[in-house]
């Protein structure tokens, strides 16, 4: 599991090992780890380091020390560096390391143009970004602003760039803790970040804006802290997934029932039952009108279906919602499955069927747009662009109002439990933005929650606590779907109704701990 904590909690952590006098050492392995992606990165991208152009954005604090160390290893290794001073105060010792090195530098003056220092930049083949770390509140003022202003303009999606762009700690201009992007940012291909991950690394904008993340030890205690947010990573996945045994049969291996789909919307039941059947569970139930029994039988024969209410299906856990709209049985049997005790994911149409207080048993699955209708109704007035600035602050808010747990789909998945605690998961492909994904993202955490509702080792093995299963395995959720889309996308767009294929592969893979295919 990956845990990334607040910038405060990380700077009280460094607080001890500074006050022994191993600030330095500290910072020296933090540039190290810098420089070791930054040669990485340029290896992968062909380009001999010999001969390469790095420019250094160091600003006035120990974030652009960092950064000047590292520039320092790269000229060592015949890089050519200059660093753009965006402060006339900076540490001076590291600057003096990297001009002694051979790098050259420039300060770029509050109100100076930005734009050829900028142009410089972006054409070089490395950027390390040292404007700023945990030491600001993320908006970037003064001669940082106006610079990473004219490189967006030159280096962003309609831009030139050829430079890949490393972040010390963290992209400038992103919420330390929050993701939130407000200003400039300097996008990256990549984060360095240090002593833990940070959680405006994995959240909105911010994980946008981070690329590749990857933790440089230093060795910090942390034991203490509660993570602000926590990601599943694979081998999590993989603890949680039930592998059959001999003894298993198809009730104990996890019943789910499915009122899903609508005359309307009949396709939402086909898709949500076949991503759940190819996550792996002994039934599906289905529920809804004979129309929508009979095309999810044509795709999935396997499939119990009855047009009978919740209580004549025994199931352990239930998923209502996906494609449920103009339909009274399907909404009866929505309010009947939210009250019912167990897991039951709850998903577009019957969002608006959840009663003002449920337990985190109930898996809340809406986007900004749904998010932003169920806090309307509970006086919480967000709309959908201040639930995308801001995912874990509403997901979380939704989860303390309504007891449920709250998994707010987007760019990163962010899973909010009722106690508090947080997951986001980056896993997921583009692709997957496309009609009917949803459906399929709520038959996997049905299907995983249907084989782990009486599953008590589970929470155990994923190393959370108990109250926190449900978060966990909607997280899970969001990994296994992300995946999937990722291996999906492999051969083309992402078509939805062909997900079941790569959602088996990806089950498959991560119980034997296979690795699985790269991110295209
Ligand atoms: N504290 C430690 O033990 C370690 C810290 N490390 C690095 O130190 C960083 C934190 O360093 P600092 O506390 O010096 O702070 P930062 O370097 O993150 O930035 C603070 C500096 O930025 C300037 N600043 C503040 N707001 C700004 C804004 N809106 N626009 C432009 N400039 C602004 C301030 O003048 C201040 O000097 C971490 O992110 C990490 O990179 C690492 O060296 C590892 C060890
Ligand atoms: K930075």
């Amino acid at each position: 599991m990956l845990e990334a904590f607040s910038g405060g909690d990380v700077r009280a952590a460094e607080a001890p090992l500074i006050d022994a006098g191993r600030g330095d050492a500290l910072m020296q392995r933090a540039a190290h780890g810098l420089f070791g992606v930054a040669l990485g990165l340029l290896r992968e991208a062909g380009r001999s380091t010999y001969g390469a152009t790095a420019v250094v954005l160091a600003g006035s604090g120990n974030n652009g020390a960092d950064a000047l160390y590292a520039g320092e290893r790269l000229l060592r290794r015949g890089v050519g560096a200059t660093a753009v001073l965006l402060s006339d105060r900076v540490h001076a010792a590291s600057l003096d390391a990297f001009l002694r090195a051979g790098g050259t530098s420039v300060t770029l003056e509050d109100g100076a143009d930005a734009g050829a220092l900028a142009r410089h930049a972006a054409t070089a083949d490395l950027v390390l970004d040292g404007i700023i770390g945990t030491g600001s509140g993320g908006n970037l003022g003064g001669s940082a602003r106006a610079f990473a202003e004219a490189f967006t303009s030159v280096a962003g999606p309609r831009g030139r760039r050829t430079a890949l762009v490393v972040a010390c700690d963290l992209p400038s201009g992103i919420g330390v803790d929050t993701g939130r992007v407000d200003g400039p940012v300097i996008a990256a291909d990549a984060t360095v970040t240090f002593g833990a991950a940070k959680p405006g690394l994995l959240l909105g904008d911010g994980a946008l804006a981070a690329g590749e993340l990857n933790v440089v030890d230093l060795g910090l205690d942390l034991s203490a802290l509660t993570p602000a947010v926590r990601s599943l990573l694979d081998a999590d996945v993989a603890a949680l997934l039930r592998r059959p045994t001999a003894q298993d049969h198809k009730y104990s291996r996890g019943v789910l029932g499915v009122a899903a789909g609508s005359a309307r919307y009949p396709g939402a039941a086909a898709l949500a039952v076949g991503a759940a059947l190819a996550t792996g569970l002994g039934m599906v139930r289905y529920l809804g009108p004979d129309a929508v029994a009979a095309l999810v039988h044509q795709r999935n024969p396997e499939v119990v279906a009855s047009g009978g209410s919740i209580g004549e299906a025994r199931s352990q856990a239930w998923l209502v919602g996906p494609g449920a709209v103009d339909d009274e049985d399907q909404r009866v049997r929505a309010v009947e499955a939210i009250t019912a005790g167990l897991p039951v994911v709850v998903d577009a149409g019957a969002l608006s069927e959840v009663p003002e207080r449920v337990g985190p048993q109930v898996i809340l699955t809406p986007h900004a747009g749904e998010l932003s209708q169920l806090l309307a109704g509970r006086g919480v007035d967000a709309d959908r662009a201040a639930i995308e600035a801001e995912p874990a602050h509403y997901a979380l808010r939704a989860a303390e109002m309504t007891g449920a747990t709250v998994l707010l789909k987007g760019f990163t998945t962010v899973v909010a439990a009722p106690s508090g605690t947080l997951f986001a998961q980056t896993d997921a492909s583009p692709w997957l933005s496309t009609a009917g994904s949803g459906d399929t993202l709520s038959g996997i955490i049905g299907a995983l929650a249907a084989t782990l509702a009486e599953d008590d080792g589970a929470a155990g093995r994923v190393g959370v606590a108990q109250e926190d299963l449900w978060a966990a395995t909607a997280a899970a959720g969001a990994l296994l779907h992300g995946r999937a889309g990722q291996r999906a996308a492999l051969r083309g767009p992402v078509v939805v109704s062909t997900l079941p294929s790569d959602i088996g592969a990806v089950v498959a893979d991560l119980l034997e701990g296979r690795r699985l295919a790269a991110v295209p």
